[in-house]
């Protein structure tokens, strides 16, 4: 079942998503001592066990995204209530098309020092999703080009940029880029197709 939060979502569920990144982080760094990571390990186990005991039956939790609709704050790029999601931030939307900032960790590390080429890709998939349903034409990724032009780093603002770009029949035409101070690391074109049912958040 979908639970529908009008409004804003709760200060509790950003909060303990963005202390179980920074656990995530602490995890991915800490240093190999078996007992301290066994010990860590059965505290974390406790805390999990108390929020499964209230557990909802789906992820979706669906939230006013901006004028363009709902999404989930749960969505694993942009949701800033799943730990998962990197999550996107600044976000502005208009017919055009989308921008937005998002900032990588260690976390999400590939090549040495340098973000993993499908957070990337999920990035720009997800920013092409954003920019064709801002331009009024909600649709799914049926097909992603990415190029990665450069090493996208991580622990630095990025900016996210998503453009529509033409429609044919149900076919939509997109295009994104994700740039570090002026640079452009990655781009992509996407073709979508337009949703002939309802369309999901
Ligand atoms: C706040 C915001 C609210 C809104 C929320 C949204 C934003 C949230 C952002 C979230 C973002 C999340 C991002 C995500 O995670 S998107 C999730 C990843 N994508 C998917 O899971 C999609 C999986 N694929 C499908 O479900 C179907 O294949 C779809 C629905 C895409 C089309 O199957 P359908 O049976 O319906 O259509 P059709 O087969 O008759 O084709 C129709 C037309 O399309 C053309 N075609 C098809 N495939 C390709 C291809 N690969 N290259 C080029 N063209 C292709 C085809 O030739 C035809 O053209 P034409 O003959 O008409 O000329």
């Amino acid at each position: 079942m979908t639970t529908e939060v009008p409004g804003k979502l709760s200060p509790g569920r950003t909060t303990l998503a963005a202390r179980v990144r920074d656990l995530i982080e602490a995890v991915v760094l800490a240093e190999d001592d078996p007992p301290g990571l066994l010990d860590a390990a059965a505290r974390i186990e406790e805390v999990t066990e108390s929020l499964r005991a209230r557990r909802r039956e789906s992820p979706r939790l669906l939230v006013q995204a901006d004028t363009v609709g709902r999404l989930s704050a749960n969505n694993p790029v942009e949701g800033p209530g799943n730990p998962l999601a990197p999550p996107l931030s600044r976000i502005r939307v208009d017919v055009d098309g989308m921008r937005a900032e998002v900032t990588f960790t260690a976390v999400h590390e590939g090549p040495p020092e340098r973000v993993h080429g499908g957070w990337v890709a999920a990035v720009l998939d997800h920013a092409v999703g954003r920019a064709v349903a801002a331009a009024g034409h909600p649709a799914m990724t049926a097909s992603l080009t990415v190029d990665y032009h450069e090493g996208t780093p991580y622990g630095v603002p990025l900016e996210v940029e998503a453009r529509f770009a033409r429609r044919d029949g149900r076919k939509v035409y997109a295009i994104a880029n994700i740039s570090s101070g002026g640079t452009i690391t990655a781009t992509a074109s996407a073709i979508l197709v337009l949703f002939t049912g309802p369309v999901p958040g």
